[in-house]
């Protein structure tokens, strides 16, 4: 069996490289870093390490590597053959990696592979492979698409597991927490003959998906935002202080009143107090090492209509439940100065160019005008 990833990075390493291998299949990792396509030519293995007491080694092997800019006709071949494509790349990425995909699946169509084949985007979105599949569809001839829609998938996934920016002398080894969860939804899929142990199949992600977005990614980016208003560097050291924590648990709060609103049936309440308890304690894994620039990453995503603070800040309002916390976090937010990240760069330009409103309407998408005013008021207490 053989696997297309795209994107070898942290998560594409630690986690889904880890869990295709460990179910027999060789990976073609596919990526535009030129030192681990190289590096996974050279020597076709790689090793993962558990953040964790005992360090447990993992050992992946039977992977190469493709470079899709110099070699997209390779990437093409894969595909043709391949039993199953995964991504980890970064959900802004997913358009630019649509055109050698159509062309993919077009050349496997065409030579008469007619095996059913899942496409599975492994990012930090909601639809994240329903997304992939509509930047296909616009780079498919209409005559093979209905071929695509009969014999390809795109079911959308929900993964979880903090592999933190590695800074190891070995380009290939990565260190994650013990902790994973894969979670795809079965009722999208083409090919269910292939059911990978250590992957959740569930009849329907929306509930699992938000449950993660909403609490891991949420939190999280409290921590990493709150963090960085008080000078921190580092998740781990941020969440030692009383009030980043402090702040991490009435967000997290906020957010559980809306997940069981919404998915009581699927989670109770004792349930998602652990999930989050468990959560805290993971960002205060001290065998993890994480950057609040890489947690706090890409700022304007993150304040997306559909994204990890403004969608539970809608939905708790249209469910006349309380987003303080949330609404507190996203003034902070404005405020994340990281001269290494270009969407923070362009953030502060926005800021100083715009009036306030503007940014907020253009990062957030929002028209209810008292939300916006409640950001703007955010913004400035933030500055404070
Ligand atoms: N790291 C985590 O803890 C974690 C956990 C769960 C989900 N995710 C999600 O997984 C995705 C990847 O995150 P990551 O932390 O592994 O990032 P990363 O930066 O470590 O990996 C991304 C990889 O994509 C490659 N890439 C970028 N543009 C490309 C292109 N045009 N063509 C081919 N390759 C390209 C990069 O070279 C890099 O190797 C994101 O959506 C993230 O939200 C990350
Ligand atoms: O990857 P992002 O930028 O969407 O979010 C940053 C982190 O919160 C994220 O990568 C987590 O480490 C991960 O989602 C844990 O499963």
């Amino acid at each position: 069996m053989r696997a297309v990833h795209f994107g070898a990075g942290n998560i594409g390493r630690g986690f889904i490289g880890e869990t295709l291998a460990d179910n027999g299949f060789g990976i073609d990792f596919v990526d535009v870093n030129e030192t681990i396509i190289d590096e996974l030519n050279k020597r076709g293995e790689y090793d993962i390490e558990l953040a964790a007491p005992g360090k447990k080694q993992i050992h992946v092997t039977n992977v190469d590597g493709i470079n899709n800019a110099k070699n997209p006709e390779k990437v093409v071949e894969a595909i043709k053959n391949t039993d199953i494509v995964t991504t980890a790349i970064g959900p802004k990425i997913l358009a630019l990696i649509a055109p050698l995909i159509a062309e993919g699946l077009t050349a496997r169509l065409a030579a008469g592979n007619h095996q059913p084949l899942d496409v599975i985007a492994c990012e930090n979105m909601i639809g994240g492979s329903e997304h992939l599949k509509e930047e296909v569809y616009k780079h498919l001839a209409d005559d093979v698409k209905p071929e695509v829609d009969q014999y390809i998938g795109f079911p959308n996934a929900a993964v979880d597991r903090i592999v933190p920016i590695q800074h190891n002398e070995d380009p290939l080894f990565v260190s994650v927490e013990d902790f994973k969860e894969w979670v795809i939804d079965e009722s999208q899929m083409k090919n269910t003959d292939i059911h990978l142990k250590g992957v959740h199949y569930a009849p329907d992600l929306e509930p699992y998906i938000e449950r993660k977005l909403f609490s891991v990614n949420t939190g999280h980016a409290t921590v990493a935002y709150t963090g960085k208003s008080l000078g921190y560097s580092t998740i781990g050291d941020a969440i030692k202080d009383e009030a980043v924590l402090k702040q991490v648990k009435r967000v997290l709060s906020e957010t559980r009143s809306l997940i069981l609103n919404k998915w009581g049936k699927e989670f109770d309440e004792a349930e998602l107090e652990a999930y989050h308890e468990k959560i805290v304690n993971r960002f205060q894994n001290p065998y993890i090492s994480d950057d609040i620039a890489r947690v706090g990453r890409t700022p304007i995503r993150k304040l997306g209509y559909d994204e990890r603070f403004i969608r539970p800040i809608r939905e708790l309002k249209e469910r006349n439940l309380g987003y303080q916390a949330l609404m507190e976090t996203v003034g902070k937010i404005y405020h994340f100065d990281e001269p290494n990240d270009s969407e923070s760069v362009k953030l502060q330009e926005m800021l100083k160019s715009e009036p306030l409103k503007q940014v907020i309407v253009e990062t957030t998408g929002l028209k209810d005008e008292s939300l916006i005013k409640e950001i703007e008021s955010s913004y400035e207490a933030a500055e404070k």
